[in-house]
């Protein structure tokens, strides 16, 4: 777990093994620990070089270990005793120092890194705070605004960056290791002292009340409710005002608080869904470590709106050439217009050339003859992709993959108009395409292991969390969404405000309300599908709209918000008023608060004061119980990849894992309790009804999440 050799007659060189990526386990730790002892107590050796094998330095603490009693030597000491012994000690950064692998090369007392390397204290995105002293030596190493912003967003930086701020004293094109040792060398004999961190001072500030308070004011913003940025703030607060040892304690107490949080695990659930929702598989055996994806080098996007364009930005990102196609010149030119401006603009801000010359523009199918794969990105209409997926059959190569960027319609049907059903997969972005991470593969009942491969991975060449999906309405993403926005206006017609419910879900965590997010997407879009799929129609009454509609209850208010004009910010008027057309700010509009009570009072409603924990449990608990059933129904592997699909997709506050983990976490019973409570109350809902997997789930003890699976009944599985 750690090996040492001595080289060069003088040098101790210790290499950290534990692949992939060096995590400090216990077993690291104490091959650490008994080497540099070993290497401080060998008169022949003058200084140390610590390196990791396989060009990774070192990935920080174990995550597995943490859900674990602690056990082995613990890093705080292990790092204290290198940074006070004796000899020089170099660390060398290959690949990567992060979180308690950049705490260690703190502890040490001179540091070089390979130009391409990456550091980081990137604790704060699992809710924890660098507390193997990483709060305490790094405000003393650049400074305490440096500091901070490192901290509190867990930003990685490039070798030649830590340079400029001092955090390395070397950057190296050629071997690190021998670089390291050749300046072990060259600073035997030199004083210590002024090389551990922990002795020294914070670099003076002028106005430490204000940078403090500034920070914290900004993370707050920006993480709401997440406890994680706010303690690291507390931390490096703890670093300019007391001596170390004493910032020690506190940084301590601070990780104490934070470890044992439910902010903590879930945020080290994501961290591992993560990285599980990668590895799909199909019931037919076919899966990401047993199917080879399709080389992607050139593609086509139909339909150049706002998906279609973000769509070409992601493609070109990731150094694919994409011919771009619309039908009409003036949306083409449009089309052109934005995609170059987005690409030139990215291009800019990073200080490189923009990637324009791979894609071409044109007005002609016939000109995605040759390319590798389609995404079809045209007007959300069953028939219109009908014939556009019966036209690309024609026009493409045999071997052409042809996907839809559909967020809901049939995929299979969709494919039957093909030559090539077994080539055809859903891949489903989020708006702006550009910009969001979540991909929906949606893998239809005839869509090859090969094509699921390759949608898959070039989800992640374009830098997307890539989740392999069913095909039903709605997939897995807005399928859920339907219940909790069902949920939300059944809210208001029962009492609550738009601003109530908003507030009371921003609360919750997430970065804006339902109905701020309605009007922000328009909410003519949603009555557009609502009026495709016979919910809104010839026969019904247009003064006195139905309550019940398909079976079910049915809210008519966003219809007849939306007869009204008020179509959200495009409008400048929607659930909430806007200055203008096109407006940002979000004020309580007194129209609407008239507009639901006369709708009440038409309907002999009675208006309830709402209390904000009704809000959360009716919207989150719909959500969830939605997504047992996606459970139950097949269409998802499992619960990590439905709150994946959250997380990147719909805002969900990762602090809370996403929907199925909070459901864990707030206790299956107590779930299945509510649910039935509300169904009860509301037998004309059925998605309140609760789902049979979660009493089964109940039923057998609430196993943890990670079994879950187990108890979903997948012989029926759509995936
Ligand atoms: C009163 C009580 C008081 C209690 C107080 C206790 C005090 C305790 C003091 C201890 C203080 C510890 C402080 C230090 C904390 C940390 O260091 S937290 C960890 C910080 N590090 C990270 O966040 C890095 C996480 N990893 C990554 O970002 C990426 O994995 C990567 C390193 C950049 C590599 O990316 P990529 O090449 O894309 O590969 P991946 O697929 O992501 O990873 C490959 C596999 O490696 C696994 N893995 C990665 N990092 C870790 C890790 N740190 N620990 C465990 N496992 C890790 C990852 O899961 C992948 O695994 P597989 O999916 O199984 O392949």
């Amino acid at each position: 777990m750690a090996q040492y050799a001595r080289t060069k007659g003088s040098i101790a060189l210790i290499t950290l093994t534990n692949p992939p990526v060096n995590a400090l386990s216990s077993a690291v730790r104490k091959g650490i620990t008994e080497t540099v002892s070993r290497a401080l107590n060998d008169t022949q050796v003058k200084a140390v070089v610590l390196c990791g094998e396989n060009g990774q330095f070192c990935g920080g603490a174990d995550i597995k270990e943490f859900a674990k009693p602690m056990s082995g030597p613990a890093l705080v000491p292990m790092i204290h005793a290198i940074e006070a012994g004796e000899k020089p000690v170099v660390a060398a950064i290959e690949g990567i120092a992060l979180g308690g692998g950049l705490e260690l090369a703190l502890g040490c007392h001179y540091r070089v890194a390979h130009a391409k390397a990456r550091m980081g204290l990137p604790e704060v995105t699992l809710g924890l705070l660098p507390a193997a002293g990483g709060t305490q030596r790094l405000p003393r190493l650049t400074g305490i605004p440096t500091a901070l912003e490192l901290i509190t967003t867990g930003r990685h930086i490039t070798a030649q960056e830590a340079l400029k701020l001092g955090i390395v004293d070397k950057v190296t094109d050629g071997n690190v290791v021998d670089a390291a040792m050749e300046m072990a060398l060259s600073v035997i004999g030199r004083p210590l002292s002024p090389r551990r961190l922990s002795t020294l001072s914070t670099p003076p500030l002028a106005n430490l009340d204000g940078v403090f308070e500034a920070a914290m004011a900004q993370v707050k913003r920006r993480s709401r409710g997440a406890m994680a940025p706010v303690a690291c703030v507390k931390a490096v607060r703890a670093a300019a005002e007391l001596p170390y040892s004493q910032g020690m304690k506190r940084e301590l107490e601070l990780m104490g608080t934070l470890m044992s949080s439910g902010q903590a695990k879930a945020l080290q659930y994501c961290f591992f869904a993560q990285r599980a929702v990668g590895k799909w598989s199909l019931p037919n055996g076919a899966q990401w470590n047993n199917s080879r994806p399709r080389d992607i080098r050139t593609a086509g996007v139909i339909g150049l709106g706002t998906m279609g364009r973000g769509i070409v930005v992601s493609l070109v990102k990731a150094g694919i050439s994409v011919v771009a196609v619309e039908m009409e010149e003036k949306q083409l030119d449009l089309g052109r217009k934005e995609v170059t401006g987005i690409l030139e603009r990215d291009a800019k801000r990073r200080g490189v050339t923009a990637p324009l010359h791979l894609i071409s523009f044109a007005l002609s199918l016939q000109s995605l003859r040759g390319v590798d794969l389609v995404i079809e990105a045209v007007f959300e209409d069953m028939e219109l992709k009908k014939r556009v997926f019966a036209d690309l059959s024609r026009v493409c190569n045999q071997n052409t993959m042809l996907c839809t960027n559909t967020s809901g319609l049939d995929v299979d049907q969709i494919a039957s108009v093909t030559d090539r059903p077994p080539l055809v997969v859903g891949m489903h972005f989020f708006a702006p395409a550009h910009v969001m991470k979540l991909l929906e593969v949606v893998c239809g009942p005839r869509s090859s292991a090969e094509a699921v491969a390759t949608a898959m991975s070039l989800g992640k060449r374009m830098g997307k969390v890539s989740v392999a999906v069913g095909n039903c309405p709605g997939f897995v993403g807005n399928r859920m969404l339907k219940s909790y926005m069902d949920e939300s206006v059944f809210l208001l017609e029962e009492g609550a405000s738009p601003e109530q419910v908003d507030q009371a879900l921003e609360e919750f965590g997430f970065a804006l309300g339902i109905f701020k997010v309605g009007d922000l997407s328009g909410l003519d879009v949603g009555w557009r599908v609502r009026k495709s799929s016979g919910l809104i129609g010839p026969d019904v009454n247009p003064t006195f709209p139905s309550r019940v509609r398909q079976g079910r209850r049915y809210c008519p208010l966003p219809d007849l918000l939306c007869e009204q004009g008020r179509w959200g910010q495009k409008t400048g008027r929607g659930w909430y008023l806007y200055d203008s057309a096109g407006g940002r700010v979000a004020r309580p509009d007194p129209e609407i608060q008239r507009f639901l009570q006369d709708y009440r009072l038409r309907y002999g409603i009675p208006s309830r004061r709402i209390s904000e924990q009704e809000v959360v449990e009716r919207c989150v608990f719909a959500l969830a119980n939605e997504g047992f059933q996606v459970l139950e129904d097949g269409m998802a592997a499992g619960p990590e990849d439905i709150d994946m699909v959250y997380v990147f997709g719909y805002g969900w506050p990762r602090h809370r894992g996403g929907p199925m983990f909070h459901a864990a976490q707030v206790g299956l019973p107590r779930v299945l309790q509510r649910l039935e409570f509300y169904y009860r109350e509301n037998p004309d809902i059925p998605h309140l009804q609760p789902s049979a997997l979660l009493r089964r789930l109940v039923g057998a003890g609430s196993p943890p999440i990670q079994q879950w699976k187990q108890y979903i009944r997948s012989t029926h599985s759509q995936l």
